[in-house]
């Protein structure tokens, strides 16, 4: 029998008023179902708003540093659980266990981070034209903040979008992925057990078009932050700007990694296997276009196909498993429309391209490592985001050309460069638009204390993560002062 989880709501653990549940179920084993979550109403979603919106004021007034000390038992608490959440990231959205802890750590080293954030500077004193005035800056919470979360990274996300709403001094609402409803409340669970005063967080499960659109219209909610499709998120910035909400917005990427003639090839296709190929290429940093000067492309695709075909792939709860299933149907469906889409566009298939059948994946939502050459800038699979584990390889022959394909996409999240020449880098950093440029390093995994976000449609041009946060969880206030 699955334990059910409730709705966090002004400190309780609560049932929705429509008395439904829905199942979580493991994309590697679809007959297991990992837990129920509420299918929740909009009552419940104005509950927790409510609750948000009166716990607000007395969360403000607290100092930085006692919501910092909160914070810091949520991390260790979590610590404490690394392994039983992370377990069931695993089997509720499939990527490996070692990932999946991994993951987990980051979500404690976040905590930290934003703990520590309660003690530091918030503002500037800035010279007035009157000698007798002092003028500063300080910073305000937003009030109630709506958190929309995406699947494939259960742990990271929310966190990295709780914890600095929290140390800012707003109170959260959350509506995680269904894939993920249950790792989340296990995160929520280390928040109760910390003892923040009810209403701070609270916990809603449900559908995106019922709870997170009812996030983005609702008048009481005056901040959403958001990562997930792009679809979605245009609708909720809409919706957010209609009526004078703040709202940010991560979304999708198509990031490219460049390989020079002078690259260190063996590095270059570790970094590609890694960045396009780990959880599945469900990143929205994850590499999905290698594009490859002409006189190292045979030797690198040589090297990348042999390596891409030795990857085992399975339960990702499995010892000795690298890539686990896609994290739902749909995901399983969108990747195999864009295998097929890839051969009929003119693409050479040069590995994998199937669904995974047969022994040890009879119930699981497996697909093959696929890795394409002969892609050319318009097809689909150079230009569409596909979330799997797809590697596109584009031949050039000078660097030039590398960078104006690199940039032909109407995304703009992360890119990577591979080579030993710092004329090369320079182009790079100078030319490439993307959020995070990254010099002989793969194109995903960021950093919890620097700035995180894309140019053109990946993102609503704010960035998450490290002090930058801070730009979207406040407000300035300019204040002037006369004796
Ligand atoms: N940037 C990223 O990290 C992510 C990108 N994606 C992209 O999106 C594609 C589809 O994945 P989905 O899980 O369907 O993403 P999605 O954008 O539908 O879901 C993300 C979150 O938004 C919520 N949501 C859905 N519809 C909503 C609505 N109308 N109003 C407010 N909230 C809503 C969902 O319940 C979930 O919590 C993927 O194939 C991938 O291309 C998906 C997840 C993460
Ligand atoms: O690359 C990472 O570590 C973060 C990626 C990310 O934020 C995402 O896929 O949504």
């Amino acid at each position: 029998m699955s334990a059910t989880y409730l709705n966090f709501i002004n400190g309780q653990w609560t049932p929705s008023v429509t008395g439904e549940v829905e199942e979580s179920r493991n994309p590697a084993n679809q007959k297991e179902v990992v837990g129920l979550f509420q299918k929740s109403s909009m009552d419940d979603l104005n509950q927790a708003v409510a609750s948000a919106k009166q716990a607000s004021k007395p969360w403000k007034k607290l100092s930085g540093s006692a919501r910092g000390d909160l914070l810091y038992k949520v991390a260790s608490i979590l610590e404490r659980r690394l392994d039983e959440i992370a377990e069931t990231m695993t089997r509720e959205m499939g990527k490996t266990f070692p990932e999946a802890k991994g993951e987990t750590a980051r979500g404690v080293a976040i905590l930290r981070y934003y703990a520590g954030e309660g003690l530091r500077s918030v503002g500037d004193v800035i010279p007035s034209t009157d000698s007798e005035a002092l003028m500063f800056t300080t910073r305000t919470p937003l009030g109630v903040v709506g958190v929309i979360t995406p699947w494939n990274f259960p742990v990271a996300i929310p966190i990295w979008k709780i914890a600095p709403a929290l140390i800012y001094g707003n109170t959260v609402v959350v509506k995680p992925a269904s894939e993920t409803a249950v790792t989340c409340a296990k995160i929520v669970e280390c928040f109760a057990k910390a003892g923040l005063p009810a209403g701070v967080i609270n916990m809603v499960t449900g559908s995106g078009s019922i709870i997170g659109q009812g996030l983005a219209t609702h008048p009481d909610v005056n901040g959403i932050t958001f990562t997930g499709s792009n679809g979605v998120g245009k609708r909720i910035g809409q919706a957010a700007l209609a009526r004078g909400a703040k709202y940010q917005l991560e979304m999708g990427g198509k990031n490219p990694v460049i390989v020079a003639n002078d690259a260190n090839l063996d590095l270059a296709v570790e970094a590609t296997i890694s960045g396009g190929l780990r959880s599945t290429g469900q990143k929205c940093t994850a590499t999905s276009r290698v594009i490859v000067q002409s006189e190292v492309y045979d030797a690198f695709k040589e090297k990348l196909v042999q390596k891409v075909q030795q990857l085992t792939v399975g339960d990702g709860m499995k010892a000795g498993i690298w890539m686990g299933p896609c994290a739902n149907e749909g995901q399983l469906q969108t990747v195999l429309s864009y295998l097929q889409k890839g051969t009929e566009e003119g693409a050479s298939l040069l590995c994998g391209g199937n669904r995974l059948q047969g022994e040890g994946f009879e119930n699981g939502l497996f697909v093959e490592p696929t890795v394409f050459e002969n892609v050319t800038t318009k097809m689909a699979i150079a230009q569409e985001e596909i979330f799997g584990p797809v590697l596109a390889l584009m031949k050039v022959n000078t660097i030039e050309e590398a960078l104006e394909l690199a940039n032909d996409v109407e995304f703009g999240l992360s890119a990577s460069i591979f080579t030993t020449n710092i004329g090369s880098m320079l182009s790079f950093i100078n030319e490439m638009d993307a959020g995070l440029v990254r010099i002989n390093a793969e194109s995903a995994g960021v950093e919890l204390q620097a700035p995180f976000g894309g140019m053109k449609q990946s993102s609503s041009h704010s960035r998450e993560q490290g002090r930058a946060a801070m730009e979207f969880f406040t407000s300035v206030k300019t204040v002037f002062v006369k004796g």
